[in-house]
């Protein structure tokens, strides 16, 4: 059952363009949240060929926030997430994962992308164990075994890629991503590709996860269902350049909130266009 989520009243992100009144969360409410900024953007801009593509942006992600971020196609989700995991730099601002500047991939933000991309001349427990491989034997060994327990793959440990089903391709990519036990766990769109059941059963095990680590989630979705109800807050971006258009606690008649968001800034686009 859905209960009030105490995190509520959390000082959201800095670019708080409307907030929703704490109501009823769709997501469980006993996920860990410390308040210190996990990740931050400071004015941060991406630029593609003179092509502006995302920015400025503003954004404060408290640990153990379980953030969504939504927006049509081409809006700037995946350049945020690709900023904020270090696979490039920001034209212009600072990105901070813990206080500190970002200046590339690091094993504190493990990444899951749409495709899970395993690699499949390895067994799930070597996908898994990858990111170990600098951890004495028998620790990595221990670590494997919780991981696969606790994405429900013991029994597909030995399996290939390829003898895995779509959901359990993506279980073993999320299992390989907390592997070293990454404070963020950055999410680009990570059940786009799975059918509506496996999707849903997904969505359930990502929020026990997150429950039960404490890490701290960034997760792209351009289902605006997903985001208003897999997590504790959702932004919306309008663009390119993505902008912020909307930031909210997930609750009361979010939904709405967001759609129309969205609607409007494609509205302004239109007009702006012509
Ligand atoms: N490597 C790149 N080189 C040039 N332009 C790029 C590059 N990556 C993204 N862009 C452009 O930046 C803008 C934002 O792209 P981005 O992939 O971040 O959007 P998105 O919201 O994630 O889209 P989708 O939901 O379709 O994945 C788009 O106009 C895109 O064409």
């Amino acid at each position: 059952m859905p209960s009030p989520d105490p995190r509520a009243d959390q000082t959201p992100g800095s670019a708080v363009v409307e907030a929703t009144e704490p109501g009823p969360a769709a997501a469980p409410a006993s996920g860990p949240a410390t308040g210190l900024a996990a990740i931050e953007l400071r004015g941060v801009t991406r630029v593609y060929r003179d092509r502006p593509a995302l920015g400025p942006i503003d954004l404060v992600i408290p640990a153990g926030e379980f953030l969504t971020v939504v927006g049509p196609s081409g809006c700037g989700k995946s350049t945020l997430l690709s900023l904020v995991a270090g696979f490039a730099p920001p034209t212009a601002g600072t990105v901070l994962a813990d206080g500190a500047p970002v200046s590339g991939p690091g094993p504190s933000r493990g990444v899951v992308f749409q495709q899970p991309r395993l690699f499949p001349w390895l067994s799930v427990s070597g996908n898994i164990a990858f990111g170990l491989r600098r951890s004495p034997k028998a620790a990595r060994k221990e670590r494997v075994a919780e991981l696969l327990a606790m994405t429900g793959l013991e029994g597909a440990a030995r399996l290939k890629p390829y003898e895995l089903s779509g959901g359990m391709r993506q279980r073993a990519a999320i299992a390989r991503a907390l592997a070293p036990r990454p404070k963020v766990l950055l999410m680009d769109e990570p059940f786009g590709a799975l059918d509506a059941f496996t999707r849903e059963r997904m969505q359930e095990e990502i929020r026990e996860l997150w429950r039960d680590t404490g890490v701290t989630v960034l997760f792209i979705t351009h289902d605006v269902t997903e985001a208003t109800t897999l997590g504790t807050r959702v932004i919306a971006l309008a663009g390119p350049p993505g902008r912020i258009t909307l930031d909210a606690r997930v609750g009361g008649d979010l939904r709405e909130k967001v759609e129309t968001a969205i609607r409007d800034a494609a509205s302004a686009r239109a007009g702006a266009a012509g």
